[in-house]
């Protein structure tokens, strides 16, 4: 099934400005997200694309600017928010005590589920060894495993979600991202490789880095 994006925006942000310890990273950010859309947020090292996720989460302090889910705006929107979202981001949040299929029962999946999910990331054999008994890229597809997942939420927002994976991980991923739009979810993820994906939009931070005569922010987090 083909999901037709609607119009109306799932998420909204408009002259968004992050800062991180008093220094503006970007400013003037304006985008909406709509289901079953992607946006790829591209940037050089350091540009701001994980305090930019970050921020959208609600985990990091400093913005101003207009940031809405749903038409609420933040900080309001943001237990409505987390209902909604899966957030992956570069410290994978695998617990190493657990195994792969324990990893994936403290997020609700049955064991077959989880069996399911782990083999299309090529983890099948491991669901029950320790997490710290597997590599880095193992550790990473545990974390990815929950894209697959059937009750997935309806935003995903991933931290170079592709990093770390082998060609045919990297393939799999993708087809899973297009699932996830064709069934009327949204993504947004960071990403230093070219994605192939229908109804993608892409933002590079570099149009958006601040002139120097913007200050820093004098004090609250919100402005919206
Ligand atoms: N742990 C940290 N402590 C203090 N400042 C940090 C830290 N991590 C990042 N920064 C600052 O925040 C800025 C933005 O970092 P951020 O991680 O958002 O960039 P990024 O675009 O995601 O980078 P990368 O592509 O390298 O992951 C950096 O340029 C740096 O100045």
């Amino acid at each position: 099934m083909s999901v037709t994006p609607e119009s109306h925006s799932l998420l909204e942000v408009r002259q968004l400005s992050c800062e991180r310890d008093g220094r503006r990273l970007f400013a003037g950010l304006d985008f909406e997200l709509v289901p079953g859309a992607a946006l790829q947020i591209e940037g050089a090292n350091g540009a701001g694309k994980t305090t930019l996720l970050r921020t959208l989460i609600g985990s990091a302090g400093d913005f101003s600017g207009d940031v809405r889910w749903n038409g609420l705006p933040y900080p309001r929107a943001l237990p409505q928010l987390r209902e909604a979202l899966l957030y992956i981001g570069h410290q994978a949040g695998v617990r190493r005590g657990l195994t792969p299929a324990e990893n994936l029962a403290w997020y609700g999946a049955g064991r077959g589920e989880a069996l399911l999910a782990l083999e299309q990331l090529d983890l099948y054999g491991f669901e029950d060894t320790l997490c710290q008994r597997l590599s880095a890229g193992q550790n990473r597809r545990v974390a990815l495993a929950r894209l697959f997942l059937p009750k997935a939420p309806r935003l995903w927002i991933l931290d170079e979600p592709l990093a770390a994976l082998d060609t045919a991980g990297v393939s799999r991923l993708q087809g899973q991202m297009a699932f996830h739009l064709s069934r009327g979810g949204s993504l947004l993820f960071t990403s230093h490789q070219a994605v192939a994906l229908a109804q993608l939009q892409r933002i590079d931070l570099a149009a958006y880095v601040p002139t120097e005569t913007e200050e820093p922010f004098a004090g609250g987090a919100y402005a919206g």
